[in-house]
């Protein structure tokens, strides 16, 4: 086995797929692990890949390992696992707020840590990784363990103390999208637009305009002055988002976000 992850939910699920989608690894390379037959089974499967009880077993067969638990989880699985691991695997962690000090401590030993924070658009192949290591790692290993991230997401290499800010701006941020576009949708169905043709427009305007921002190389203010015609229609709605505090309520948001992020 090439990669095993300990945990399989949403993030597992997320990243198995596309790294089987772009040929990073095929299923028979990958080997998973969860306390519970119905997640484990579902990603046996879908992805035609290993699938155990024994987070023990995933450390025993994998060159690298993901931890896919929920941060609460970390440290009942680092204990689980910390005697077998070895110092030529590297792991990979995703969970927020687990600093790489803590989890060198937590496993007590000289290992490899890849301390990432990626996000739920990697299932559509659209996700964005944010990614540190500790010294243990080597400039070779760093390039191959991105290349494995990289078959779900854009990858960015940043130092340890922007991983909060990244949970807040990345990891997390799909769910304040997802509000917006749900907002959009009810204000359309309320002006009597069917429900799936307004998630289709208001998902579709949300799609395109990221896509200016990432290929157009100007400014949000800019792309924004170009939609708003003298005495249009879209100042009148930027009008009011002003002042219904828009902008302030997503830095306050992301502001607690980072926060939590830091104090978990
Ligand atoms: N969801 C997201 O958008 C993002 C999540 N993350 C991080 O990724 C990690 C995983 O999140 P996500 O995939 O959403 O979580 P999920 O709850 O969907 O998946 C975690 C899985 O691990 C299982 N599990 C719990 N305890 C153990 C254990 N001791 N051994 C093996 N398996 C166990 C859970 O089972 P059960 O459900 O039965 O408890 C569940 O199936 C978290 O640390 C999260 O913070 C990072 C970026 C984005
Ligand atoms: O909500 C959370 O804690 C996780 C981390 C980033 C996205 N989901």
């Amino acid at each position: 086995m090439k990669l095993g992850f300990i945990g399989c939910g949403n993030m597992s699920t997320a990243m198995i797929s596309g790294i089987i989608k772009n040929n990073i690894f095929k299923g028979e390379e990958i080997i998973a692990s969860d306390l519970f037959a119905a997640g484990r089974e579902k990603l046996k499967e879908t992805f035609n890949i290993s699938a155990t009880c024994s987070n023990r077993e995933v450390v025993e067969k994998s060159e690298v390992i993901v931890l896919a638990v929920k941060p609460q989880f970390y440290a009942d699985v680092i204990n689980d696992i910390k005697d077998i691991i070895r110092e030529n695997q590297i792991v990979i962690t995703i969970a927020p707020g687990k600093t790489i000090q803590w989890i060198e401590e937590e496993f007590d030993k000289k290992i490899k840590i890849v301390r990432t924070m990626p996000n739920t658009p990697a299932m559509v192949l659209e996700g964005m990784t944010a990614v540190c290591c500790n010294n243990q790692v080597s400039k070779d290993e760093l390039d191959y363990t991105c290349n494995i991230l990289s078959g779900f997401s854009k990858v960015e290499v940043v130092s340890e103390n922007l991983m909060d800010v990244v949970t807040s701006v990345s990891g997390s941020s799909p769910a304040y999208v997802f509000m917006l576009i749900e907002a959009m949708a009810d204000a359309a169905v309320a002006d009597g637009m069917p429900r799936s043709q307004a998630y289709k427009f208001a998902a579709q305007a949300v799609y395109g305009s990221a896509k200016m921002v990432l290929e157009l190389e100007k400014h949000p203010g800019e792309l924004k002055d170009m939609v708003c015609s003298p005495g249009g229609t879209t100042i009148e709605a930027v009008r009011v988002l002003e002042n219904k505090g828009m902008r302030s309520a997503i830095m306050e948001a992301m502001k607690a976000c980072t926060y939590k992020s830091k104090n978990m």
